[in-house]
């Protein structure tokens, strides 16, 4: 579904990304995690080419997109949505604005809009909520209008950047029940970005655990709780491990 084949990304001297091969499959809920600065937002933002790799391949749903047209990587980007740790609405705009504005970005007709969007909101328990602007919402609300704009698009794909690391964990749990229930009712695959081992195991099906722009270590996981010791790569695996022999 997800194809990297040899990413390599520079930025400047430094090189975030070393050669990574990845393969995310359909349906997949893919944990990516690992120490700050291992290149876990790079990988992630170059499955929609945010990030454009210096060399390799990215194909998403057999789509390749590193060889795209701009046309064509639109064209593709209508079947990815993304969310943000910091949510990245428009501040000045209504709830009910910044989701329709994914749905001009991706041509949908204007008369279809209002029933698009009401949807998407009632989808996230927030159809109270259309006509005030961001800064009148929790942070647990304004992820949920992000993840509402990422999937009035109805895309196949959802990427996820520490989509929980700027919220409590009450309102975390909240967030990440949506995004499982998103991917039981729609069988998205969903790539998930975190840093909290707890995150990835009440979460994933699989996880890739990165350090210094390479891939560590690759596990299928069955989830639950516990947490990392210490913030290495090993740690990481080490957590991921003890509670599955
Ligand atoms: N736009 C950029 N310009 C320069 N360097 C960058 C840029 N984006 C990322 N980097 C560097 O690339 C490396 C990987 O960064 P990235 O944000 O992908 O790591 P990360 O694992 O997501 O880190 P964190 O958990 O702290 O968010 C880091 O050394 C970072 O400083």
């Amino acid at each position: 579904m997800i194809v990297l084949e040899n990413v390599h990304k520079a930025f400047g001297k430094e090189v975030a990304i070393h050669d990574v091969s990845l393969h995310i499959p359909e349906g997949a809920i893919y944990g990516i995690m690992g120490p700050s600065g291992a290149g876990k937002s790079t990988i992630l933002r170059m499955m929609n080419l945010l990030e454009k790799p210096d060399s390799g391949h990215v194909i998403v749903g057999g789509r390749q997109l590193t060889t795209a047209t701009t046309l064509q990587l639109n064209a593709a980007r209508k079947s990815i949505g993304m969310i943000f740790q910091h949510f990245h609405l428009v501040a000045n705009k209504t709830v009910y604005d910044n989701i329709a504005v994914a749905l001009s970005l991706a041509d949908v007709p204007k008369k279809e809009h209002a029933t698009r969007v009401a949807e998407v909101l009632a989808y996230v328990g927030l159809e109270a909520h259309a006509k005030k602007y961001p800064a009148m919402l929790s942070g647990g609300q304004k992820q949920r209008v992000a993840i509402a704009r990422a999937l009035v698009t109805k895309p196949r794909v959802l990427l996820c950047d520490e989509p929980t690391s700027a919220l409590d964990s009450n309102t975390t749990s909240g967030i990440l029940q949506v995004l499982a229930q998103i991917h039981r009712d729609f069988g998205m695959t969903i790539v998930l970005v975190s840093h909290e081992v707890a995150v990835i195991k009440s979460m994933c099906t699989h996880v890739a655990i990165l350090e210094q722009g390479a891939i560590y270590k690759t596990l299928d996981i069955t989830p639950t709780g516990i947490t990392a010791s210490d913030n290495t790569a090993e740690s990481f695996v080490r957590a991921l491990q003890e509670d599955h022999v």
